[in-house]
């Protein structure tokens, strides 16, 4: 697992009212069972055991575990490389204020500063000649370590690598990049490495020299944290560099609009500028372009000859693609045959991220985007049937997939699961990304899945469908992955339609989703 995974998981778990400071006290407690253990089956008598800790949700591991170790009679030293002022997590903080409550102290505590690095002294249990008989803690930093190591995190992480005490790693040893295993300065190199939940994927691309034993520990989060998408999701986005330029942080084109449907062209991009890209161009028929321009002065429309898209339009079109990051096709393009044959030149000529929506879907031949990875569709039920309807030759799964629905919620864990597999044997005959649109938005690619439970019945109004391929390109061009995009676009349009039904209920329009999605962009 990807520590961002991990990390969006963690928040997703919020969603579902299951809060942090209980999977940190989880945490912190299957450590200590983890800790104890490994401590009866190395030494013959008790143990001092030194707690290393940062300011993040590791030291905050840390803490708790201390609490769960006093009451199993073990002396605790703590040594805290950040002052309680300058504790970021919350969690962590509350764990520490516990700790340091516990006055007149009846339990065999001891809690440390390390200021500076003379402070470094006060490691008493470095200069033990009886170090072999402690345990050490790294509890300085998880998976939400940065850049390179501060200069006394450096000394520290040395000084307790050149002790012999049994050392044990909280999540992640001190100083990897939890994403890749690398280690850029110095890391702990703990006898074993106790992760939570799942292998962060650094571990397992690290040398076993370097991770130690590795014992992972379940902390009660649900699959459903990790399947459901919530606002941990957020979190994919890149952050911005505050001196990128105009256009740096995307630019899109919108295919689509003819002479009678100017609307949903202009909907996909009001909702793209809200959620983040740059730079929005609008390719669509002369007739249509009056009409989108006048819609906001935020759009760049390059109006082509024609009532409909036609392949005339196709090097003006080609012009703008080289110009930006990823393409949506399909928005209010209509069904001309030409059209679809236009569609079908770009859907092979266009190398970046592409998303096809509404009747791009119906005109673009599937095997022209099978094999790539880069690719949104976003349909709803009916639109998946046909689309997918012709490449099922396996008699028994036509029938069943003519009569799937997307009726989930009452279902048991196996009807659930017999159905999903019918989807997934379907989708995975495409590389890219398949939102299926519907009550719960499924997000496939390949045997990757995702659910959205954001929405209401009041996004049946026209558009909104729109809205959702709009944010989908708008994230392609921020450089999420396809996966990523699709997911988060379904969470973030389905939160806005939720938003907008506060304020207006059933009488919202799809048009003004995009006065939330700006809003939603600042993690609330
Ligand atoms: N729900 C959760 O998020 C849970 C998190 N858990 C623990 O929390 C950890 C993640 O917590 P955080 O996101 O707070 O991350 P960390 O505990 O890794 O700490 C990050 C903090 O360390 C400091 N820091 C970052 N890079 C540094 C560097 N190069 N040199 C010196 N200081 C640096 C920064 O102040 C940053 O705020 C996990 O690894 C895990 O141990 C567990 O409690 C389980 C639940
Ligand atoms: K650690």
């Amino acid at each position: 697992m990807k520590p961002i995974d991990m990390i969006a998981t963690d928040i997703n778990c919020e969603d579902l009212g299951l809060s942090r400071l209980c999977l940190m006290e989880n945490a912190g407690k299957s450590l200590s069972d983890e800790v104890a253990k490994l401590s009866t089956y190395t030494f013959s008598k008790p143990v001092k055991i030194a707690i290393f800790t940062g300011s993040g949700g590791n030291g905050g591991d840390g803490f708790v575990a201390a609490r769960h170790l006093l009451n199993r009679g073990f002396e605790i030293e703590i040594f805290m490389l950040s002052p309680l002022e300058n504790i970021k997590s919350a969690d962590a903080r509350k764990n520490i204020e516990i700790l340091m409550n516990l006055t007149p102290r009846f339990s065999r505590l001891e809690i440390n500063y390390i200021d500076s690095i003379e402070d470094l002294e006060k490691i008493s249990i470095a200069k033990s000649t009886s170090f072999s008989e402690h345990i050490i803690l790294d509890g300085i930093l998880g998976t939400g370590i940065k850049g390179k190591l501060k200069k006394k995190v450096k000394k520290v992480i040395e000084i307790i690598n050149e002790s012999n005490a049994l050392k044990i790693s909280i999540d992640v040893p001190s100083g990897m990049n939890p994403e890749n295993g690398v280690i850029e300065d110095v890391a702990i190199k703990p006898d074993y490495t106790l992760t939570f939940h799942n292998i962060k994927s650094g571990i397992k691309k690290a040398d076993e020299e370097l991770i130690g034993g590795i014992i992972t520990s379940d902390i009660g989060i649900p699959i459903e944290a990790q399947i459901f998408l919530g606002k941990g999701d957020l979190l994919r986005l890149k952050k911005r560099d505050s001196y990128s330029h105009k256009g740096k942080n995307g630019k899109i084109l919108i295919v689509g609009g003819n002479e009678d449907y100017t609307g949903a062209p202009s909907i996909a991009a009001l909702s793209s500028i809200s959620t983040g890209t740059d730079i929005v161009y609008i390719a669509t028929p002369e007739t249509a372009s009056l009409a989108i321009k006048s819609y906001s002065p935020d759009f760049i429309v390059k109006p082509l000859k024609g009532d409909y898209l036609n392949p005339n339009n196709l090097d003006d079109i080609l012009t703008i693609v080289e110009e930006v990051d990823a393409v949506l096709l399909g928005p209010g393009s209509g069904l001309n045959k030409e059209t679809g044959t236009l569609f079908n030149i770009l859907a092979s000529k266009i190398k970046k991220p592409i998303v096809i929506d509404a009747d791009g879907l119906k005109l673009i031949d599937l095997s022209l985007i099978k094999d790539r990875e880069d690719i949104i569709i976003t349909p709803h039920l009916f639109e998946f049937k046909s689309f997918f309807s012709k490449i099922i030759s396996e008699k028994s799964l036509k029938t069943e997939f003519e009569d799937i629905d997307l009726k989930f919620d009452n279902l048991s864990h196996e009807k659930l699961m017999d159905k999903l597999a019918i989807f997934q044997k379907i989708v995975k005959d495409i590389k890219g990304t398949v939102i299926l649109k519907g009550k719960n938005d499924l997000i496939f690619k390949g045997n990757k899945l995702r659910v959205n439970k954001t929405g209401n019945q009041g996004m049946t109004v026209g558009g909104t469908g729109d809205s959702l391929a709009g944010i989908a390109v708008s994230l392609l061009s921020q450089d999420l992955s396809s996966f990523d995009a699709g997911g988060l676009s379904t969470y973030l349009n389905g939160r806005a339609g939720d938003l907008a039904m506060e304020k207006y209920g059933n009488g919202f329009r799809a048009s003004q989703l995009s006065e939330f999605l700006g809003y939603l962009m600042k993690g609330n």
